[in-house]
């Protein structure tokens, strides 16, 4: 059996229009299936809990942005006992782009009907002081989930989602945040063995994925099924060459830049001397001083082709 749980307000009503047109399709070719739909926070975490306990063995599909994905695989409980699909209609969209998923939905749901091709992902886990987040995409402490806090309600982001155009929106806020950018003292362990001291750093971006904010490629080795986390850590730099910088990681050209490190590791306990904004896959998790990064045990079986 299929389970769709849908966000139908994902990229401002893509979603109702990407769900309409599966929709049709299933029905076209008499295939069984549940569809539920979220209409606040949450509550595709609570679905996907629900489904995953109650009624594995079967497949359970997303279809919203970066956002509900995050919560569906937050939910998932049984691994071993499902197959997790997904179709995109987000703003941002680096889920896809990261696993190389078809982006029409027609095209994305006849994959996960008809699988081809089966990849154990790892989840990754952001443990803070209150609470621990599940992340597919990334975790990321500093200026990138400073842009994550300001584009998770932001009007501009409807603005260009109206447009077709919602990936700029992390660009744009990026822009913005420059002015309000600050750095820190940051101190970091690997793996708990490989200790790193920082006088002044603008963010740290934990990579289960190559690509966020919307196309960023910060961790260009970055790979789901291989057991690690690609860390990118940028320390401070003038404004002006962190705009010059930008641009050059959609191509992930900016590892050349100096002040950029790129880590591999299974797990960095990173403490930073003030608060800082912290996000997982683009969802808030609040500010924070001490965070854990790692990645779980499980390996979720993702349906990629
Ligand atoms: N019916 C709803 N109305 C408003 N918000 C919802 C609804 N259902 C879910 N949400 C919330 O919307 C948030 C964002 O959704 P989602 O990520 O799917 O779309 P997006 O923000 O357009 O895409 P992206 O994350 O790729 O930028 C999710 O965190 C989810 O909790």
């Amino acid at each position: 059996m299929y389970y769709f749980i849908v966000n139908p307000s994902s990229s401002s009503g893509k979603g109702m229009k990407t769900w309409q047109t599966v929709e049709h399709l299933l029905r076209s070719e008499h295939v069984p299936y549940h569809v539920f739909f979220t209409s606040r926070k949450k509550q595709g975490e609570e679905l996907a809990h629900m489904i995953s306990s109650r009624h594995a063995p079967c497949t359970i599909v997303a279809v919203g942005g970066d956002g509900t994905a995050n919560e569906v695989i937050s939910g998932l409980t049984n691994y071993s006992q499902i197959q997790f699909g997904y179709i995109p209609s987000g703003s941002g969209n680096d889920l896809a782009a990261g696993l190389n998923l078809k982006s029409s939905p027609s095209a994305a749901l006849q994959a996960i009907l008809h699988p081809k091709k089966v990849l154990p992902v790892t989840v990754g886990c952001t443990h803070t002081p209150e609470k621990t987040y599940h992340f597919i995409v990334s975790s990321g402490i500093g200026f990138d989930a400073a842009v994550c806090h300001e584009a998770v309600n932001s009007s501009f982001k409807k603005l260009l989602n109206h447009f077709g155009l919602g990936k700029l929106t992390y660009l744009g806020i990026a822009l913005k945040q420059l002015i309000l950018l600050h750095s820190t003292p940051v101190s970091m362990v690997l793996d708990d063995r490989r200790q790193f001291e920082f006088d002044d750093v603008f963010f740290i971006a934990a990579m289960n994925l190559k690509y966020e904010g919307g196309g960023f490629k910060f961790c260009p080795e970055a790979d789901p099924s291989d057991d690690y986390l690609d860390l990118c850590l940028v320390e401070k730099m003038s404004k002006l060459r962190i705009l010059r910088l930008l641009p050059t990681a959609f191509r992930g050209e900016h590892v050349k830049f100096d002040g950029v490190h790129i880590y591999r590791c299974k797990k960095a306990v990173i403490r930073t001397a003030s608060p800082l904004a912290v996000h997982t896959d683009g969802e808030k998790a609040g500010f924070q001083r001490l965070v854990t990064i790692a990645l779980g045990q499980e390996k979720l079986p993702f349906i990629v082709a």
